[in-house]
């Protein structure tokens, strides 16, 4: 089938690339001219792994080209995209004009043959009814000698198709997803999105065909757009969940990592996401769950869990500090290291990223603050972020450790698991390491010359320290264990 992708971000770059690859003829349209040639080069803007070869073999096999001309994309395409951003407003509503400026430039391109419009993007419950009317009166307003007016209008129609990829795992997600959701109340467009999706509900275009069909979610237009609001919040109230499990470990001498593990394997929790931390983040989270708040008060309603599952976190993106604090006691002039900024590891995403709140917070008590990161490295796009300024960036993480007073794991990269800390060790000034992500192994840490700290473990455990214990048993706890008496 023929495919316009609009919007070239993670969705939008992701859903062109895979669906070529599955070999339909895309189009992908992106406003942003630099982007553009970038693509056209065969380089994708953003870091994603194993992106870069699928979108060069599908552009070698003739089946994806990248263009600024939204016409070219809208006359093209069977099935239109829309994947721009819908970014939060400070009032924590999305932020609409994007996909609205898209909408009104499809209406005004439209050709009078049959074309599905379908809203990738997170957008607010009401949206899919909302674009068929922007795009209605762009019609309205098209200046048309070939088609009438009447013809154009009903030549279109609106379906919800919510992505719920991860920044990280972007490919595998679209190729391996739980379900695929279509809201609309056109049963030709959702046989024509059924089609669409043909080779990968039945996974025809790849090795995994004997696996089961992945469900399809046929549903309304506000259905459709509800569950991808609330399968974010649900996977942020959980977290947030296990971050509170963590605290009150913390405090009574209990291991969260044993806990999650205990929970998740009960079936009806399961054990995804119930990784204890310094909090959620990133582009999607916190602006989707303040959107479904901000609708639901819309409605006169204050949804109270969601309110605390957002306070939770916002404690929790800050407790690397209090536990900075306990330790060092005075941040000024302290030099602290990040291991880590992107909001979560294989992206160069600073979104909402933890880190930042860090960084403002450590700059304001008077620290000095270093950082290694595998991807956000100095001279990169993503270092180029005035929220990074005053952040010294280091290139190895020997560099980082260089005069540090503590060393901060931020983002769960699996190569600072393999770091060599006893290397790192030996040039710091003062050897504390606050795991904020509990991905690294306490004992081996230990074992390098540091002090440990993670989020939610247990007192009882001789090499870890928690929240609540005083700074002089805390030393005693992080000897090895046959020298604790
Ligand atoms: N990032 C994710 O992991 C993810 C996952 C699921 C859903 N979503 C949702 O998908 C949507 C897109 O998110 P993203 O992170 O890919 O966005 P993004 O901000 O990374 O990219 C948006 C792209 O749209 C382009 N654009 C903006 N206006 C345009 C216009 N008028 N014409 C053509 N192009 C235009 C921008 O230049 C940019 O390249 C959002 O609603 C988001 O909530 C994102
Ligand atoms: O057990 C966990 C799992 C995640 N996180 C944090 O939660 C945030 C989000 O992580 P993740 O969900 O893996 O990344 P995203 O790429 O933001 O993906 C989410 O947001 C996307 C955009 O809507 C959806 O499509 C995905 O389904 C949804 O998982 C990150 O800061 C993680 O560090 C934790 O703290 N603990």
């Amino acid at each position: 089938m023929n495919v316009c992708v609009i919007g070239t971000g993670y969705v939008g770059l992701v859903t062109g690339v895979c669906l070529a690859h599955m070999g339909h003829d895309v189009i992908c349209v992106d406003n942003n001219a630099t982007k553009v040639a970038l693509m056209q080069s065969g380089k994708s803007p953003i870091y994603e792994p194993g992106l870069d070869e699928l979108m060069q073999s599908s552009m070698a096999a003739g089946r994806l080209r990248f263009t600024t001309d939204l016409k070219a994309g809208v006359e093209h395409g069977d099935v239109l995209f829309i994947a721009v951003g819908t970014p939060p407003l400070p009032t924590g509503e999305s932020d609409t004009r994007y996909v609205e400026a898209v909408a009104r430039g499809i209406g005004a391109h439209l050709t009078g043959d049959y074309k599905v419009i379908v809203n990738k993007s997170t957008v607010p419950i009401g949206s899919g009814n909302w674009v068929r009317q922007i795009v209605l009166d762009a019609i309205a307003s098209q200046d048309t000698t070939h088609v009438d007016r009447d013809t154009l209008a009903q030549s279109f129609e609106v379906v919800s198709n919510p992505e719920f990829l991860r920044e990280g795992s972007a490919v595998y997600d679209t190729f391996n997803p739980d379900r695929i959701v279509l809201g609309g109340s056109s049963q030709r467009a959702i046989a024509t999105m059924q089609r669409l999706y043909a080779p990968l509900i039945r996974r025809q275009f790849s090795e995994k065909q004997s696996l089961p069909a992945i469900p399809v979610v046929v549903t309304d237009l506000a259905s459709a757009e509800m569950i991808k609001y609330a399968a974010n919040a649900f996977l942020a109230t959980k977290i947030s969940f296990i971050n509170e499990v963590a605290n009150i470990c913390d405090r009574v001498g209990a291991d969260v990592t044993q806990v999650a593990q205990g929970i998740g394997l009960d079936s009806r929790i399961g054990d995804k996401f119930l990784q204890a931390g310094i909090g959620w983040g990133g582009s999607c989270f916190p602006k989707d769950v303040a959107a479904l708040i901000h609708t639901a008060r819309d409605y006169g309603y204050e949804a109270p869990l969601l309110n605390a599952a957002v306070q939770t976190n916002q404690h929790q993106r800050l407790l690397a500090l209090e536990k900075l604090q306990q330790m060092l006691k005075i941040l000024k002039g302290k030099t602290i290291g990040l291991l880590g900024l992107t909001f979560k590891p294989n992206t160069d995403d600073l979104r909402d990223a933890p880190a930042l709140d860090l960084i403002r917070e450590l700059v304001r008590l008077g620290a000095k603050v270093k950082a290694y990161d595998p991807i956000v490295q100095p001279g990169s796009h993503a270092a180029q972020d005035e929220r990074l300024a005053q952040v010294d960036l280091a290139t190895t993480p020997m560099q980082l450790a260089q005069g540090c007073d503590a060393l901060v794991l931020v983002t769960d990269w699996v190569q600072f698991q393999t770091l060599d800390y006893a290397a790192m060790a030996a040039v710091m000034r003062q050897r504390i390491v606050l795991d904020g992500r509990n991905a690294l192994a306490p004992e081996a840490i230990v074992q390098a010359g540091f002090a440990y700290m993670g989020i939610g473990y247990s007192v009882d455990r001789p090499t870890v320290w928690g929240i609540n214990v005083q700074p002089a048993k805390a030393t005693v706890a992080a000897l090895p264990a046959e020298q604790v008496a």
